[in-house]
């Protein structure tokens, strides 16, 4: 079986990287805004389904191809983070995130040709008490520019991460444990 994992991003290379030997990576552009009253949890679902189908429908010969899409958004009395804009972005989402409890949502999608699969991990993580002062110089790192609510638990933005209930794989972009089981369901391992 052919796996692609449709994704631009490194991090979510090497953690499927950890659950299958071989497999190619090409990135699916798609829309990301979010539709009028659509839930965060709908809301990734769609975008991991569309990711993944962008790619899929593009194989010639389907049959013996697996396409993996994922996507990650955080989630804060209801309002969906993806990627800040700017520095005035980040400092918006930081603060609101700052001593308080979040959710992480990422969704991914298997697309076979028999079937499709599409499952959401939720992660809990509290943050430390934020400032201004402490988000702009995080900003300089350059770190939250690509991350879903502005901060990355694997990186310097871990010095922000209290306590975590959930999945850590999940946060970064891929749940591990959840995908492995859902490609041993689909016979892919
Ligand atoms: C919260 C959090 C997010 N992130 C990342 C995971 C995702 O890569 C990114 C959210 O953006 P996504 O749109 O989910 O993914 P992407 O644009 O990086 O890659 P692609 O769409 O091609 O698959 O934020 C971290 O790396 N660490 C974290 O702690």
């Amino acid at each position: 079986m052919k796996i692609i994992l449709a994704s631009q991003s490194p991090r979510r290379k090497e953690l499927l990287g950890h659950i299958v030997a071989h497999f190619e990576q090409q990135s699916a552009d798609i829309d990301e805004s979010v539709l009028p009253d659509e839930s965060p949890q709908a809301y990734v679902e769609r975008l991991a389904q569309q990711k993944a189908a962008a790619i899929f429908n593009k194989i010639v010969s389907p049959q013996n191809t697996v396409v993996i899409g994922s996507d990650t958004t955080v989630v804060k009395d209801g309002r969906i983070m993806g990627k800040p804009e700017d520095l005035a972005d980040c400092q918006s989402m930081l603060m609101s995130l700052s001593g308080t409890t979040h959710q992480v949502l990422t969704a991914f999608s298997v697309i076979t040709k028999a079937k499709t699969v599409t499952k959401t991990v939720i992660t809990d993580v509290e943050f430390v008490t934020l400032n201004e002062s402490k988000i702009n110089k995080y900003w300089q790192t350059n770190e939250p520019q690509d991350k879903a609510g502005a901060y990355a638990i694997q990186g310097i933005g871990g010095k922000f991460v209290k306590s975590i209930n959930g999945s850590v794989s999940a946060v970064v972009g891929l749940p591990m444990a959840e995908l492995e089981a859902v490609l041993e369901e689909l016979d892919v391992l």
